[in-house]
C-alpha cells in the first residue's frame, strides 16, 4: 500500500503538535512514510519539530521526519500541503483586534476590518506556497486550513485558478459535534447536512441521521435554549475556554433571527457586533489569551519534551477534530467520494447567488478534488447578507492585486462591521500604517 509524504507549512503553528499526533494516530487510515516541517521562522519552527521529533521517533520511528526553512527540501517530493500559516504572527493579530476596537468597531482575527487586514497579509503567503508546491511536487495537493480562509480562497481562485488547493474550516465541524452531541449522537459522523454560506458565515438548512430521519427539530429545540452550548460536566471534559463558552451560548440569539435554519457561531460579529464587543476587554483581547494560554502551554510542553529526551508525561493531546483533514486526504487519496463541507467556487450550487464566490457547501470528495452539491435557492435574509460579505471579500482581493487604496476603502465601507465610510478610512489609514510591512504598497 502506497505510503505518503507530507509537507506542514507553518511548521511552527501551536496546532502542529495536536496534528502530528491526529496523523500518528490515523495511521491505518492513512499510511505516511515522511513528515516535513516548513516555516519561514526557524526559531519558532524549532521547538516544535524537536519535540514533535522525538514524539515521531517513539510513536512511528519508521516515518522520516524533516524540519526546515528550506522551500526546495520541503516541497521536494510530497503527496500533499498541509497549510496552516499565520503572516505576521500573533503581534499582526493583536493589532488586527485592537485597532478596530479603537474605533468602535468589532476586533476579530477573521471577520470585519481584523479579517480584512490578515486577508492582505495572508494572501502573498500562501500563493508562495502554492508556488512552491507546483515547481517543486507537482502532482501535490494543498489543504488549506491558513486564514481568513475565505479571503485566501478567493484569493486562489482568481490568482491560481488552475491551482490544486482546497481551503477548509473546522468551524462546522466543530459546530456539528456539538450538535451530534447535544442530541445524544456519538459523533457528527452519524449525520448528514446541508448547509450554505461563506466561510465562518453560513447556515444549516437540513440535518438527517444516516437513515434520513430529520434531526433539525430536535437540534433547534437545544439552539432555542443554549445555544450550541453542552451540559456542564460535557463542556467541563473537553477544556474550552470561556470566551468559546461565550461564542457557542450567543447561536440562541442568532437562531432566533432566522429559526428557519441553524447559524455558524461567527455570525455573532455581524448580527450582534455591540454585544460581542461588551465581551471583549480592549486591552486585553483574544490574541493575549492565546498568547497567554494556547502558545505558552504548547511551547512549554514542546520544551519539557525536549529537556527530558521523550514525551512521556506530557500533556499535549491529539487534535481528534482536525482528524476530518485526514478525511480529506484520504478522499482525494483513495477516492472515496467523502461528502465533507469545503470552500469552492459556486458554480450555482447556491441557485441564486454569484458564480464565482467562493461559498461553503458539502462537497462530494474524489481523486479529482471537490464537486459541490447544489443547494438551491436560498431566502433573500442570507442573500442579501452574503451579497454584502462577499463583495467585501472580493475586493480585499482585487485591492491586493490591484494595489489599490480606493478599493480597501471600499472594502472596509461595506463591512456590516463598520458603521460608515469615514470610520472605514480613519480605520484604513491605522490599519495601512500597522501593516507597512506585509502589504502591498497601496496608491
Ligand atoms: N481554517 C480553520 O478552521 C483554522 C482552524 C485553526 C487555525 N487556523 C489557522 O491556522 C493558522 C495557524 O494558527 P496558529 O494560531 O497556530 O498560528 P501560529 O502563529 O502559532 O503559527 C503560524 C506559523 O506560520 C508561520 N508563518 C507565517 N508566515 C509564513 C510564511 N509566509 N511561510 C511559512 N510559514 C509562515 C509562522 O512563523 C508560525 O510558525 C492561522 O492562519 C489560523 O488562523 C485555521
Ligand atoms: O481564537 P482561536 O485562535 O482559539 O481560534 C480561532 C479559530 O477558531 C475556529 O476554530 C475553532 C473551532 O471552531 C472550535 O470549535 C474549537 O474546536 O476550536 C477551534 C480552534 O481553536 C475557526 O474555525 C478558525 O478558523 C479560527 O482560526
Ligand atoms: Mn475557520
Amino acid at each position: 500500500m502506497k505510503k505518503f509524504s507530507i509537507v506542514i507549512a507553518g511548521g511552527g503553528s501551536t496546532f502542529t503538535p495536536g496534528i502530528v499526533l491526529m496523523l500518528l494516530d490515523n495511521l491505518d487510515r492513512l499510511p505516511i512514510r515522511q513528515i516535513k516541517f516548513y516555516d519561514n521562522l526557524a526559531e519558532r519552527q524549532d521547538h516544535i519539530a524537536d519535540a514533535c521529533r522525538i514524539i515521531i521517533n517513539e510513536k512511528a520511528p519508521e516515518i522520516n521526519f524533516v524540519s526546515t526553512t528550506n522551500p526546495k527540501e520541503a516541497f521536494t517530493d510530497v503527496d500533499f500541503v498541509m497549510a496552516h500559516i499565520r503572516v505576521g504572527l500573533y503581534a499582526m493579530r493583536e493589532k488586527d483586534e485592537k485597532i478596530p476596537m479603537k474605533h468602535g468597531v468589532v476586533g476579530q482575527e477573521t471577520c470585519g476590518p481584523g479579517g480584512i487586514a490578515y486577508g492582505m497579509r495572508s494572501i502573498g503567503g500562501v500563493l508562495e506556497l502554492i508556488d512552491y508546491m507546483e515547481r517543486y511536487s507537482p502532482d501535490a495537493w494543498m489543504l488549506n486550513y491558513s486564514n481568513p480562509a475565505a479571503i485566501v480562497a478567493e484569493a486562489t481562485r482568481k490568482l491560481r485558478p488552475h491551482s490544486k488547493i482546497i481551503n477548509i474550516c473546522d468551524m462546522p465541524v466543530g459546530i456539528e459535534e456539538r450538535m451530534a452531541q447535544s442530541i445524544g449522537l456519538k459523533s457528527r459522523k452519524e449525520m448528514v447536512v446541508r448547509y450554505y454560506g461563506l466561510n465562518h458565515f453560513g447556515w444549516w438548512t437540513d440535518i438527517r441521521d444516516l437513515e434520513g430521519n430529520d434531526l433539525m427539530p430536535q437540534i433547534k429545540k437545544h439552539v432555542s435554549q443554549h445555544g450550541y452550548s453542552l451540559l456542564e460536566e460535557v463542556e467541563a471534559s473537553q477544556h474550552v475556554d470561556a470566551s468559546w463558552m461565550d461564542t457557542f451560548a450567543k447561536a440562541k440569539d442568532l437562531y432566533a433571527v432566522d429559526p428557519e435554519t441553524l447559524p455558524n457561531t461567527y455570525l455573532k460579529y455581524y448580527l450582534y457586533p455591540q454585544d460581542a464587543m461588551e465581551h471583549e476587554d480592549p486591552d486585553y483581547t483574544r490574541a493575549n489569551q492565546v498568547m497567554d494560554g494556547r502558545e505558552k502551554h504548547v511551547f512549554g510542553e514542546c520544551d519539557k519534551i525536549v529537556e527530558r529526551g521523550t514525551s512521556e508525561g506530557m500533556t499535549l493531546e491529539i487534535d481528534e477534530h482536525a482528524s476530518y483533514i485526514v478525511d480529506l486526504a484520504r478522499a482525494i487519496a483513495y477516492n472515496t467520494h467523502e461528502r465533507m463541507l469545503l470552500i469552492v467556487e459556486n458554480k450555482g450550487a447556491v441557485a441564486n447567488f454569484d458564480e464565482t464566490a467562493m461559498v461553503e457547501v458539502p462537497c462530494i470528495v474524489g481523486v479529482n478534488g471537490p464537486e459541490p452539491l447544489v443547494q438551491g435557492e436560498i431566502p433573500r435574509f442570507q442573500k442579501g447578507m452574503m451579497e454584502q460579505q462577499v463583495a467585501v471579500e472580493k475586493l480585499v482581493v482585487e485591492a491586493w492585486a490591484e494595489n489599490s487604496y480606493q478599493k480597501l476603502w471600499q472594502a472596509l465601507t461595506l463591512s456590516k462591521t463598520v458603521p460608515n465610510a469615514r470610520v472605514a478610512k480613519e480605520l484604513l489609514d491605522d490599519l495601512l500604517e500597522a501593516n507597512q510591512e506585509f502589504w502591498p504598497e497601496l496608491h
